[in-house]
């Protein structure tokens, strides 16, 4: 719902007393909590707003700029803590921090608003109704910060609207905390929907979870920059072994979807990187301006080179049969073909065809189970820690139908339908993207 004030385009979320009436709220108990000292502006109100772009051009004209509720503690709650039952899943991939959220969830539930009634959902959306709901305290969850995956394990596929919005009532969760990607997001709306439908005394956050970056709108998602950081160990590995063959070329395949942000982020960490192909700018193979042309003239002058491929790039030049062009997997994702190992038999081709007799190797590594796999770096550590404490107030507020995420610096609210369908490829007319020439050597690949 799109509600305009004097200046701004509010996107409001729904609030549980929108379908249900006469519910009853409570003071919020962080004014008796002996760690808080509330102030003056301290429980924020539907004034506070975080705008969506910062970027403005002002020499044309402009709509009212986009607005999100901020997130943060409100001074009426429309639960009572000790009547809470918050039911907390996993979905989708591993990425490196989803076991922080879920500390955080059930520290801050508990220690926050005094909730006693924190569970887990096995195994993604099957869990709600394929397994029971395991109990959470903060003694169970005290180290999980420290441990890679996720304790509750996760799924793909298994999504079943009916079933699911059952088990919750028959459980008599009345939170609901839902951490995953875009295609968790788009399940969500649906659960939201159903449970307005019915009716539900239900509210629901959505929390976007996506080691390749790639939902939309919030600034960067947790286990990102663990991502690109763990990265760093593969392209280095593969920059030792192209250096200490002859006409050594290390090749590593990095995760993103269709997109490319790890591995154009990983590639402007590195400094060993010469080369960077991602799925929003397209490469060829043969002739001028070719992989093939700038590997030549690459290995002739360094002896070596290092290439990072993101898992989406070169996917329209890969043949495929039919079949592998129906292939989804259970969530109903397309499968990629392999882009490394299709390079890599490319390269070796192409460089016995034009070199017959010259030594040639080519390391190819995929690190992505192993980087997705590891604990949070301290930076994802602390964003967890305030997404799940944001989500949290909101919940607590009577909020639902929403995703806590950060925008422009701030934790915003935002409609679960918007995020939903929000994807973040990377914009390659950005400006800030220029200097990767000197990084890259290769301005074709990654500049259009
Ligand atoms: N369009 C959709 N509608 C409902 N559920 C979906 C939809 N797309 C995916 N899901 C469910 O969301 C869960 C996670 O989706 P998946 O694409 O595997 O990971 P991610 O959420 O990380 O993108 C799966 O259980 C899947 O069945
Ligand atoms: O776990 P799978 O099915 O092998 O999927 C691998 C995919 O999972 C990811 O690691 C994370 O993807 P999601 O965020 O969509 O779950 C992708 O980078 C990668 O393409």
């Amino acid at each position: 719902m799109a509600n305009s004030s004097s200046n701004v385009q509010l996107r409001n979320i729904t609030h549980i007393t929108d379908y249900i009436s006469q519910i009853q709220t409570h003071p919020n108990p962080l004014e008796e909590h002996p760690f808080f000292r509330t102030f003056d502006g301290f429980y924020l109100t539907q004034t506070d707003i975080i705008l969506r772009h910062n970027v403005v051009d002002l020499s044309g004209t402009f709509p009212p700029p986009l607005a999100y509720l901020r997130a943060g503690p409100r001074n009426k709650i429309f639960f009572n803590p000790s009547d809470v039952r918050a039911a907390i899943v996993t979905c989708g991939g591993l990425c490196p921090g989803m076991n922080t959220v879920i500390r955080e969830l059930v520290v801050g539930l508990w220690e926050l608003y005094g909730v006693r009634g924190i569970f887990g959902i096995k195994a993604g959306y099957r869990g709600f109704y394929s397994y029971d709901p395991v109990e959470l305290n903060p003694k169970m969850v005290d180290d999980w910060h420290k441990r890679g995956g996720t304790v509750l394990e996760t799924s793909r596929g298994g999504f079943d609207l009916n079933k699911i919005v059952n088990a919750i009532q028959d459980h008599e969760f009345n939170q609901l905390y839902i951490i995953g990607g875009d295609g968790t997001m788009r399940g969500a709306v649906e659960i939201f929907e159903e449970l307005k439908q019915r009716k539900l005394y239900i509210s629901m956050v959505g929390i976007p979870k996506t080691v390749d970056n790639d939902v939309g709108i919030i600034d960067r998602s947790f286990g990102f920059q663990t991502a690109v950081e763990v990265a760093q160990q593969a392209i280095s590995a593969a920059h030792v072994e192209a250096e200490s063959a002859v006409n050594g070329i290390g090749l590593v395949k990095l995760m993103g979807r269709s997109t490319g942000h790890i591995a154009l982020h990983a590639t402007l960490s590195s400094r060993d990187v010469d080369c960077c192909l991602i799925p929003e700018i397209d490469f060829y193979l043969e002739g001028k301006g070719g992989l093939f042309e700038f590997l030549e003239d690459q290995l002739k002058e360094m002896g070596h080179a290092v290439l990072v491929v993101a898992e989406g790039a070169g996917q329209d030049i890969i043949p495929r049969t039919e079949s592998q062009k129906a292939e989804k997997d259970e969530s109903g994702n397309p499968i990629f073909l392999d882009v490394g190992g299709w390079l890599k038999s490319e390269l070796k081709n192409w460089w016995n065809r034009n070199h017959p007799n010259e030594l040639f190797t080519i390391k190819y590594i995929d690190p992505t189970y192993m980087i997705r796999a590891v604990p949070a770096n301290a930076t994802d550590n602390s964003y967890c820690t305030l997404l799940a404490h944001s989500a949290i107030h909101g919940v607590m507020a009577g909020y639902t139908g929403f995703v806590c995420g950060p925008i422009n610096g701030n934790y915003a609210y935002i409609p679960v339908d918007e995020v939903a369908k929000a994807k973040n490829k990377v914009d390659t007319r950005d400006h800030k993207w220029s200097w990767v020439r000197s990084v890259s050597n290769q301005p074709d690949f990654i500049t259009s």
